[in-house]
């Protein structure tokens, strides 16, 4: 229960209850419950939930998902269904094949789930229970009076010692209609099938719940319109129904049923037009596949043969559905001018062509070049699959999301990507393969079933979770952002879906880089890299001990990194890098003083430069045990020595130490793998390990001024333009550049 300005919403579970209530209470199942709610009882406390969901007097939403179960398999039809009756049921106990009939006596609650009380046909009363759906109070999708079917129904206990009957497969409801050959003689009304009546009176009422954003009654009239077309022909309505449906779908992320519609909208628009009506646009497979094509290719002219609405939606269709070009050309500055925080969504292509998806042989499947690319060039580029758009400042949008299973939660990004995935794929078949394809870390295997040659996709909301979790990634509105946010600000990222961009594997020394614009993710090459190659990325930044990185990746993404970093690292013995650790935190807590302090003196930044110096000596003693030779972290980065080395670069700087800057300059970058030849006044890399960040973007910075400072203006040049050249690489483009540089 919770307790919400002194009220109780039994409607709102409490996940800690609710995950002790569970491991506690397993005696129970396979039982009938103990006790019964009287109808009284259910619809006046189901009153009473009304009334505190319109006062606000809910508390933050919280998605909860219980322990894992697959959804009922197959098609929902009439034929091979047994029907049962509340009576029937048992706790916690599912019979895949059953159906349950109820009709609902009450409005829905509406919040974290959809509650509300329904009756079977003998008359037995249930609180109702469905989670996972995408309705809202003013849009709810099991209104009063609705008639559903309840697949592999069972008890569930309540913490609050009664029963209910909870959903959490969208797929375990089915709508009913009240015509439908399933729905019990006493509740059926044959009204609903007629063929007859005023399409285009329908039309005008959707449009008026489309305006006040009742898309589901919208979708509702819209359809019984085109039923009504169906037996009196009219194109012009019929073409305006399909065309309004369409766009309705197309707010509700149903895109096979927008295409679907569209596809019919524009033959229909053939038939009726003379010059058409013999053309292939009157063949709506032909539409349909175009529609789908992923292609900007339009050998019929399509596009140019229909009307200006016709084809505004056919554009919307196609950038949702994804569009593929074979060039990494992007017009960089008028997407990142349309990107704010309400439109993340942007009309671009995605650019894969460059890439594949392949087997690596040691971490599952990986991106391969397929090219050469050159450092700074773009890898691919990639649309969103999911990435939600919710407004951050909306205390409404707050959200969580338990998995009771493992005890794991996640926040509002995780829990609204969540939501949204559930949704897209719930109305989109044809796009659940490329998600479903993704690594679930073995739960299907567990838990599903091998499918059937032409079987649909389950969505399994518990399958769905976890190939979130492995495959998601967290995004800034726009990369650039974050370069000019205050430190340790700790900005709200978003969680969005790229099903490309997930089959890249991690390294802690990557040959990439991950940047975002809107719902638009790019990779570019952090260091040249040949084709062929494998396409890595830092899934996340590299903590200093190994023992914490592994640690990280391991109960995250279920894996350990073996790149030459972890290698390394993992082979120094356990009291260096214990006493490395030591000195850094040592270091770190000097620095942090003197910072406080304002202007450090020359005589502190040396005794820093010494401490320094001395967890440089833990890196070239640490030879694996017993070894002796080569330093093992020649080209390494070498990350104890990191935030030392930037705060005395910034430090010299800021005392206008020009040969110092320079000389802790190229120690930064060495000491993040970078290491830098100088000779000659040209600039060489020798080495990149990856690390290409804001830190060593503002080192070549630095590096520039310093060489300008001593005449050398080569030098000077050749830092500013590799400092650009990373910038585009971190942000995605070049966009930002004047103002970050300047
Ligand atoms: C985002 S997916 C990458 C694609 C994945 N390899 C696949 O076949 O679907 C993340 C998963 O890939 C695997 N993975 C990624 N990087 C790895 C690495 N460096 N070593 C081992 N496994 C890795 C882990 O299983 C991780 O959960």
């Amino acid at each position: 229960m919770v307790s919400f300005a002194g009220v109780n919403n039994t409607y709102e579970e409490v996940p800690d209850l609710a995950k002790k209530f569970i491991n506690d209470a397993s005696n129970e199942t396979g039982q009938r419950p103990k006790s019964k709610v009287s109808r009284g009882t259910l619809v006046r406390t189901h009153q009473q939930h009304l009334k505190l969901l319109s006062e606000g007097s809910v508390p933050v939403r919280s998605l909860v998902l219980p322990k894992p179960y697959p959804p009922a398999r197959g098609w929902f039809a009439a034929t091979s269904t047994k029907t049962v009756h509340l009576g029937d049921l048992q706790i916690d106990s599912r019979d895949r094949s059953a159906v349950l009939l109820l009709r609902t006596v009450t409005a829905p609650y509406v919040w974290s789930s959809t509650v509300t009380v329904a009756e079977d046909e003998t008359g037995d009363v249930t609180r109702l229970t469905v989670c996972n759906l995408e309705d809202n109070v003013v849009d709810p999708i099991v209104t009063e009076g609705a008639i559903v079917a309840v697949r592999q129904p069972c008890w569930t206990r309540l913490v609050d010692g009664g029963y209910h009957i909870r959903v959490d497969h969208p797929s375990d409801l089915v709508l009913l209609q009240p015509y439908d050959d399933l729905v019990p003689e006493a509740w059926k009304d044959d009204d609903g099938k007629a063929s007859n009546g005023d399409a285009a009176q329908c039309k005008r009422d959707g449009d008026k719940m489309f305006l006040k954003k009742r898309f589901r009654q919208a979708l509702e009239l819209y359809t019984k319109g085109l039923q009504y077309v169906s037996t009196t022909p009219d194109s012009v309505v019929e073409i305006d129904l399909y065309r309004k449906r369409c766009g309705v779908s197309i707010v509700l992320l149903r895109l096979d049923d927008a295409a679907k519609d569209l596809s019919e909208a524009i033959a229909s628009h053939a038939r009726s037009t003379p010059d058409l009506s013999s053309s292939e646009l009157a063949d709506v497979s032909v539409v349909k596949s175009w529609l789908r094509s992923r292609s900007t290719e339009d050998s019929l002219h399509i596009s140019s043969r229909i009307p200006r609405p016709l084809k505004e939606l056919a554009v919307r269709i196609k950038f949702d559905i994804g569009i593929n070009q074979t060039t990494p050309e992007y017009n960089f500055s008028v997407i990142s001018a349309y990107v704010g925080p309400l439109t993340l969504h942007v009309d671009a292509a995605n650019y894969l062509n460059d890439t594949e998806v392949r087997e690596t042989g040691s971490h599952g499947r990986g991106i391969f070049a397929k090219k050469d690319f050159k450092e700074g060039d773009l890898i691919c580029a990639e649309k969103a699959f999911v990435l939600p758009g919710y407004f951050m400042q909306d205390r409404n949008s707050d959200c969580l999301l338990y998995s009771l299973d493992d005890g794991t939660a996640a926040s509002r990004p995780g829990a609204w990507l969540f939501k949204e995935l559930v949704q897209k794929l719930r109305w989109n078949p044809s796009l659940r393969k490329e998600y479903f394809d993704m690594s679930d870390g073995g739960y299907w295997q567990e838990h599903g079933w091998e499918l059937a040659g032409d079987e649909e996709l389950p969505v399994d909301i518990f399958r769905v979770e976890y190939i979130r979790r492995l495959n998601c990634f967290s995004a800034p509105i726009r990369s650039s952002d974050l370069l000019n946010q205050p430190p340790n600000s700790n900005p709200e990222l978003r969680n969005g879906f790229w099903t490309h961009g997930s089959y890249a594997n991690h390294s802690c020394l990557p040959n990439s880089i991950r940047a975002f614009i809107g719902d638009l993710r790019f990779l570019r090459a952090a260091r040249d890299i040949p084709a062929g190659e494998e396409i890595t990325n830092q899934y996340v930044a590299p903590d200093i001990d190994i023992d914490e990185r592994q640690e990280k990746l391991r109960t995250t993404w279920g894996f350990e990194c073996d790149c030459q970093l972890c290698v390394t690292d993992g082979s120094v013995s356990r009291d260096t890098r214990k006493e490395r650790l030591r000195q850094f935190e040592e270091l770190k807590n000097t620095v942090m003083k003197l910072g406080e302090k304002g202007a450090p003196t020359i005589t502190s930044l040396k005794k820093i430069a010494r401490a320094l110096r001395e967890i440089e000596a833990l890196y070239s003693l640490s030879s694996p045990e017993g070894q002796t030779g080569e330093d093992p972290y020649a080209t390494l980065p070498r990350l104890a020595l990191v935030h030392p080395t930037l705060f005395l670069t910034e430090a010299w700087r800021s005392v206008k130490n020009v040969d110092r800057t320079i000389e802790y300059g190229l120690k930064l970058l060495r000491n993040f793998g970078i290491v830098i030849r100088t000779e000659g006044g040209k600039l060489e890399t020798v080495h990149n390990a990856g690390f290409v960040n804001v830190e060593t973007v503002r080192a070549l910075n630095y590096l520039a001024e310093g060489y300008t400072s001593r005449g050398e203006e080569q030098l000077a040049h050749q830092c500013r333009e590799k400092a650009r050249l990373w910038y585009i690489i971190i942000t995605g483009s070049e966009v930002g550049a004047e103002q970050f540089f300047s």
